[in-house]
């Protein structure tokens, strides 16, 4: 199977680099091709797969993988719709954008949609996946496996992409910035910088597996860690009365609207 790619940017990146690692693609079958031609040749370079220098190059791949922003698609429609065969299927990565809007801007039936995240760097994306009905499960399949290389696949229905998008796609640069908040407060009480994001970052990784593993609800952990008179409870009804779950509702509202939007 050949796989192509348009626009090489950060998320194109991760995923061929995740790809590539899994070992279960030859380097050749990925073609990449990029608006500005610096990226093609980087590629080339550092994972030898096989760079266009024309978006027709890679035309005959039998997975084409949308790898621009929203607001650029409109421009890859342009290079490439009519040119597709009913075989291929098309994959984007595009927040907003739908599979009836890119069917529609591209001409073509066989549309995914995927919203992976960016700890797909280091193997661990959250990956939601969508797809036109006329897919079938092999190709389904071929699509999912390219993500499944950086992290986990979850199908889920197209009306949840924007939900999805906020809680997966957004939530990295969330939980990086509480991260780096556990880690700044540390500083002022003295600890080096290095050593408290080691830290921080640990404690959010454990307490993630916590959730994952315990099959209990998230509260009932808040409250194996209050000790009855100590110093968590200080800490959480700090939190509270400074409006912490509203903030996060409110960062997840203000994603959702402009996914909305990017339609
Ligand atoms: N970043 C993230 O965490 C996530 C991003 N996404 C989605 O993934 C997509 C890519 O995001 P990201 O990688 O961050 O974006 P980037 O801006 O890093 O990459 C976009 C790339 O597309 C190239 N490009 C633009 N127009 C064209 C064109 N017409 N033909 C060929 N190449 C083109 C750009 O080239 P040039 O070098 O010339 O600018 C650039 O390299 C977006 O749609 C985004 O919504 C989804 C989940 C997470
Ligand atoms: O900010 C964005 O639009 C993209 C989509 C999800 C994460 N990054």
């Amino acid at each position: 199977m050949m796989y192509g790619w348009i626009g090489l940017g950060n998320m194109a990146q991760a995923i061929i680099k995740g790809m590539l690692a899994a070992e279960n693609y030859d380097a050749k079958t990925i073609l990449a091709y990029n608006r500005s031609q610096e990226k093609v040749t980087r590629f080339e370079k550092e994972y030898g797969i096989v760079g266009c220098h024309s978006v027709e190059e890679l035309l005959d791949a039998d997975v084409i993988v949308l790898g621009v922003q929203p607001q650029q698609l409109e421009a890859v429609y342009a290079q490439i719709a009519g040119q597709l065969k009913p075989h291929q299927i098309v994959v984007s990565m595009a927040a907003g954008k739908t599979i009836a809007q890119l069917q529609q801007g591209l001409n073509h039936q066989l549309i995914c949609r995927v919203m992976p995240n960016i700890n797909a760097i280091v193997g661990a994306s959250t990956t939601g996946f969508a797809s036109a009905p006329e897919l079938t499960n092999d190709m389904k399949q071929a699509v999912r496996a390219m993500f499944e290389a950086v992290g986990s696949v979850i199908e889920i229905p197209e009306e949840q992409f924007d939900v999805f998008s906020a809680i997966a796609g957004a939530s990295p640069a969330f939980t990086y910035l509480y991260i780096d908040s556990l880690a700044r407060a540390a500083v002022m009480e003295g600890m080096d910088k290095g050593t408290a994001l080691q830290i921080a970052a640990s404690a959010v990784l454990g307490s993630a597996e916590m959730v994952l593993q315990s099959n209990e609800h998230p509260w009932a952990l808040v409250d194996q860690v209050c000790s009855p008179g100590g110093t968590t409870i200080q800490g959480v009804t700090s939190l509270q009365n400074n409006h912490f779950a509203s903030t996060i509702y409110e960062a997840v509202q203000a994603v959702i609207a402009r996914d909305r939007v990017l339609k």
